[in-house]
């Protein structure tokens, strides 16, 4: 019998709003049925092109109406988005992935009360080789990522350590550490480097640098892993959405996890 995932999406930015459009376009298994956002006349707004209208209500009011939320919001919420719908066995799809650090009791909470929590792999690549080479032995992984200077700037990191990058003329490595650090430092800069540590050997072993480059138009990431079971590396190119910081695909990984999770033929780790 077909059964229907009810969805909600917490804040309707550039993923957002790319994902209640394609879900309102049909995504088999999944109904829209409920959004939050920060401005409720303006979300109302920008949904008023969907066939089949939604509530728009506080964070607070989105467990009761669906069974899975979509967090896509800024990463400070992550907290109050997710733990209704942990505590409700519920599943909740995390975007601010690198707000999960330090936030343990989350998945504990997941545990306790058969709650899931996802992490797609969003702007990134390759984190079902990732997590294959984790069954067996990671040696090292370690990520370059270059952003333009638009994709960075405003990072607290930035301001912390007295670094200008509005007027480079060269690419300017900002950082170099682990993801752990990188997290803290760029919240909305750097989930992927958390969704990789995940994947792989954790947040203090996964080694990340960060340059500013004034030449490039994409959010560069390239990943680099020696395990025991093989070595690969990768290059991922993200255009931009109409979020600087944030690439075109990310929206389309969360539609495509969406997409699997109702599937009867589901490919990839
Ligand atoms: N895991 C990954 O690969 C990636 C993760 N991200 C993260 O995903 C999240 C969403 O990204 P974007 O859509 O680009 O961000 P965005 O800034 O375009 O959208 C966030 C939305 O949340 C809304 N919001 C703010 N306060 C709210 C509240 N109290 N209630 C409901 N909504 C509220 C904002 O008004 C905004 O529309 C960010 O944390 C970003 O860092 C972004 C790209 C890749
Ligand atoms: O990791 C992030 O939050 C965003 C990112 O780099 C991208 O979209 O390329």
């Amino acid at each position: 019998m077909e059964t229907s995932l009810r969805i909600a999406i917490a804040g309707l930015g550039a993923v957002g709003l790319k994902l209640a459009q394609a879900l309102d376009a049909g995504i088999p298994g999944c109904t829209l049925a409920a959004v939050s956002a920060r401005d409720t006349a303006a979300a109302a707004q920008r949904l008023a092109g969907l066939r089949r209208p939604v509530p728009v209500v506080g964070i607070d009011a989105l467990e009761p109406l669906a069974d899975v939320v979509m967090e896509c919001a800024p990463a400070a919420l992550l907290p109050q988005i997710v733990e209704p719908f942990l505590r409700a066995g519920k599943a909740a799809v995390v975007l601010s992935a690198g707000a999960l650090l330090g936030r343990e009791h989350l998945v504990e909470l997941a545990r306790a009360h058969g709650g899931r929590i996802i992490v797609p792999t969003g702007a990134l690549l390759g984190l079902d080789a990732v997590l294959a080479a984790a069954e067996g032995e990671i040696r090292s992984v370690r990520m370059v990522t270059r952003k333009p200077v638009r994709g960075l700037v405003g990072a607290p990191y930035l301001a912390e350590n007295n670094i200008a990058i509005e007027d480079i003329r060269e690419p300017l490595r900002i950082f170099q550490g682990t993801a752990r650090q990188a997290a803290a430092g760029f919240p909305a800069n750097l989930n992927v480097a958390v969704a990789l540590s995940l994947a792989g050997i954790g947040p203090d072993r996964t080694q990340l640098e960060i340059w500013a480059d004034p030449a490039l138009e994409r959010n560069t990431h390239r990943i680099e892993v020696d395990a025991d079971s093989a070595s690969f590396s990768m290059t991922i190119e993200n255009i931009p959405s109409e979020n600087p910081k944030t690439g075109r695909i990310t929206a389309l990984s969360v539609i495509a996890c969406l997409r699997k999770m109702g599937a009867p033929l589901r490919v990839g780790t």
